[in-house]
Formats: C-alpha cells, structure tokens, sequence
C-alpha cells in the first residue's frame, strides 16, 4: 500500500513540477523575461570561454572609407536576428510598402557560422566582432568571406540607394564629410525622352563596363567610366544621372564644388566615396569659367584621373554636366578623362511624342502635325519647359498641346514672337527631324541673328549621339 502511495505520490509531484514548469516557460515568453534569462544565460556561458575581438573600422588611418565596413552592414542589415537587438531603425524600402530594419547603435547581433557563434556589437564608426578564440582558427576566414560573398549578393538588389552630398568641413575634420538621405528618384531610362537607340548603346555601355574588372585590372587602369553630359538647361542631364544610378544601382556622390576647400579636400571626398558610386559634378563648367571653386584646374584633372581611389577593384563611373562645352578646357574633355560624350539637345518632335506619350497618354492627335510643322520651322523648348505646359494641362491633352503651340510659338515666354515661316526655314536648311539636327541648329543660328534666341544653345551640333572615346568596358 505504501509503496502504491510513495507511486502516486512520485507521479503527482513529476506532473506538478512539469505543470510549473510549463506554466514558468510560458509566463517567461508571454511577458518577454525570456530575453533577459537567455542574456543572463549568456553572460555566465561567457565566463567560461575566452574571446578575441576584431574592429572594422568606417575610416583607415588615412581617413579613407573601409570597404569592409560596408560589406559588414550590408550583412548583419540582412540577418533575421536583428529583429532581437533592443533597438533597431525601420525605414521604408524601394517599393512604397515595403519596410527594411537597420542596426541601431551599441546594439549586439548575434550569428551563426559553421557551429560556431559570432557576436557583433555596432559602435560608433566601427564594427567589433566578438568570436570565442577556440573557434577563430577554424570560421573566422570562411566566415568573412561568406560576408564578401553576401554583401556583393546583396549589392546587386539594393533595397535601397544613397545621394550623397558633400558638406562645409564640420568639427569631425575631415571625417565623414559626405552626408546622406535616401536617393529616391524616380527617372529611368523608360521615362526619358531620348533616341532609344541611344538609350540602348548607354545602357550596354554601362553594362559591359560593370563586368569588365578583370579587363581593366589586367590593363592596370582603374576602373572607372566618365560620361560628360552637355547641352542646355531643362533637358534631361540630371534626369539622366539618376536613370544611370537606378539603371546600375549605384549610390550618387554629388559634389558641390563651392563646398570644396581645395585641392587635396575633393582628394578626400573621392577616397570617401565607396565603391559601386556615380561621382557627380554638376556645372562644371560654370564652376571652372566663374572660378567659383577653391579647386584649381590640376585638381580638377587629378580627380577625374581617379589615381587616388583606394584599388583597381573599385569601380566607380564618374557623370560631368555643362551646358556647353567650347569654352572648356581641352584637357579635362582629352580621352580617358571623358571617355562618353552626350549631347542633350532641346526637344524636337519625336522627343515631343515621347513627352506627349508619357504626360498625357497621347499616341497621336489632329493637332500633332500642327505641332511637327512649327519644330520644323526651328521652333523649340526644352524638355523640361514642354513637360510642365504638359503637367499643368494634363487633364485636358488638347488644351495641353495648344499650349504647348502657342509657347513655341511665343518661344517659351513670348520674348519675342517666332514666326519663322516655312520659306526661311527653307533657306536656312531643313531640320532632319533627328534628335539634334544641323538644320535645328542652323535655324537657331538665324534666331540669334535677330536675337531671338533665349536658351543658351550648343553652337556644334553633334546629334545625340554616344561617342565612346576608348576604354571599352
Ligand atoms: N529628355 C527628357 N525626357 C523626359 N523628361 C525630361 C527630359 N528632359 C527634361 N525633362 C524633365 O524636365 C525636368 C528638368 O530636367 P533636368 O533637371 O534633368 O534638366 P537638366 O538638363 O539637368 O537642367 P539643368 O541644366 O538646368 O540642371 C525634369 O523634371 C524632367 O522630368
Ligand atoms: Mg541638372
């Protein structure tokens, strides 16, 4: 009888300390104490191993952007065990729905590599891994290159890109002069009005030009592209830009020349730039003929070179704009310093039934052939300029295409009245109807005669045209 009793009583209290125990675990989970018994658990696990510590810096001694540093926090943004630390940012993706998490400072992720765990702890500019020393031999090498290897994955599909632009040197000195906010514009190629086979060629440009690292690292150059893009305001350069960023997904460093103290400062700012990056410098030519720069010619050109980026792996395309050319010096335009010329001329009438295509869904109207007569007669806006009339009508096509008449009519602000009549057009020369034709040009010489020509236009005609100068990536 005792020991039927001692049984039950054995299987009573087995089912009581399971029911506690069951009823213990769910409390620690429904009120989140669990996080704090596994840390504690972690902690005296700790004093039971030795660990070593490595620290990725952002910056090198020579204040030079770490490479490594962008690859790390590439890869622990991707771990799902962010979602554990204390603190974590949320932003908004590329797609308007979507939510991406971001290490918070003085934040640990853990991670799991090959049996072995890893720790990284986020402080301020640098990175520290934490692995115990007994597993350091074996997963430390393989574990970095896991990382290379997912960065670089990752990269490719970017869930986000960065405009980067320089600012007024802070009390960091020289550290972190590039400031960032999320780079979310809008253009592509799709979205441009230009020749698609010029968007064609610059687009296998750009593409065999970010396969070409081991062609470019066995000719010992550095790998880099530079694409000058001139022609008069409003007419798509920086829209462009952004279309070849969202086209490569690459981050934009736009420098602001009259933010650069002087030469060795924009040395700088291209050493912290990263790789996979357009460097941008917007009116160059302004800068250069107002001499509104602390930067002298020959830093202009040793930058453009590109000598001082860290390594031949890095590749970087580099996107200059002006609005015309002629009075620059040859030098900064010599090959290898540019390597793509384009032209953005003002808007003819094929890139009007692009622009009238994508503002007001027109594929054709009776008014069209009103229109082509009058860019016929020399007649032109630019892209931007006819985009606008476009946007501000969009709910009315017709009344937006006679505006659009009646501005090039008036060209633009009515500051003169542009009637040229099909005879004089006929004597000057008739327009191709190409994108940037002698004959457009030859009308607008005839304009500036009589002064009538408001934009600054691009004396030399050279159609919009890619002229690959060497480096064939
Ligand atoms: N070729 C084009 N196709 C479609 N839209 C265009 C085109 N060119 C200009 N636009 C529109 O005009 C506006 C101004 O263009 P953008 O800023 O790219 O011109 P820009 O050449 O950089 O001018 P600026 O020399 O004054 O900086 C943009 O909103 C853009 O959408
Ligand atoms: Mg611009």
């Amino acid at each position: 009888m005792t020991i039927v009793y001692s049984l039950f009583f054995l299987i009573f209290s087995f089912l009581l300390t399971y029911i506690f125990l069951f009823l213990f675990r769910v409390v620690l989970i429904k009120t989140g104490l669990i996080y704090i018994v596994k840390k504690k658990w972690r902690s005296i696990e700790d004093c039971f191993h030795v660990y070593q510590f490595f620290k990725v810096p952002e910056f090198n001694e020579s204040t030079q952007r770490n490479q490594l540093y962008h690859k790390v926090l590439v890869y622990l943004n991707s771990l799902t065990s962010i979602e554990d630390s204390d603190f974590t940012n949320l932003f908004t993706g590329k797609k308007s729905n979507e939510i991406v998490l971001h290490l918070d400072q003085n934040q640990i992720i853990e991670d799991d590599f090959l049996g072995a765990r890893i720790f990284w702890i986020n402080e301020k500019e640098t990175l520290v891994l934490k692995i115990r020393k007994a597993d350091k031999r074996r997963v430390l090498r393989p574990y970095l290159q896991h990382i290379d290897t997912v960065s670089d994955e990752l990269d490719e599909k970017k869930w986000e890109l960065k405009l980067y632009v320089n600012v007024v040197d802070n009390h960091d000195g020289r550290k972190g002069r590039w400031r960032s906010v999320p780079f979310t514009h809008p253009s592509t190629f799709d979205t441009l009005a230009m020749e698609s086979d010029l968007k064609n060629k610059v687009k296998s440009d750009l593409h065999s030009f970010a396969k070409a690292k081991q062609y470019y690292h066995r000719l010992g150059r550095v790998w880099k592209r530079s694409y000058l893009l001139y022609g008069p305001s409003g007419t798509g350069k920086s829209s462009f830009i952004a279309a070849m960023a969202n086209f490569l997904s690459y981050d934009v460093y736009d420098i602001d020349l009259s933010k650069v103290s002087d030469d060795s400062d924009l040395k700088f700012l291209l050493l912290q730039s990263t790789t996979k990056s357009l460097i941008v410098i917007e009116d160059l030519d302004r800068y250069l003929s107002e001499k509104s720069t602390a930067v002298s010619l020959s830093g202009i050109l040793s930058f453009m070179d590109g000598i001082l980026t860290s390594s031949c792996g890095e590749e970087r395309v580099m996107v200059f704009t002006m609005n015309g050319k002629d009075h620059v010096d040859p030098a900064i335009l010599r090959p290898g310093r540019i390597d793509v010329h384009l032209h953005f001329p003002l808007c003819n009438f094929t890139a009007f039934k692009t622009l009238a295509n994508s503002y007001l869904g027109l594929k054709d109207h009776k008014l069209f052939p009103q229109v082509e007569e009058i860019f016929q007669n020399g007649a032109s806006l630019s892209p931007a300029e006819i985009s606008e009339l476009m946007i501000s009508n969009r709910n009315s096509p017709s009344r937006a295409l006679k505006t659009v008449i009646n501005a090039l009519q008036t060209d633009g602000d009515g500051r003169g009245a542009l009637h040229i009549g099909r005879r004089s057009v006929e004597e000057i020369g008739e327009p191709s109807g190409a994108f940037c034709t002698e004959g457009v040009n030859a009308v607008k010489e005839f304009k500036k005669l009589y002064g009538l020509l408001r934009v600054k236009s691009s004396r030399k005609s050279q159609s919009f045209d890619l002229i690959g100068r060497q480096n064939e990536g």
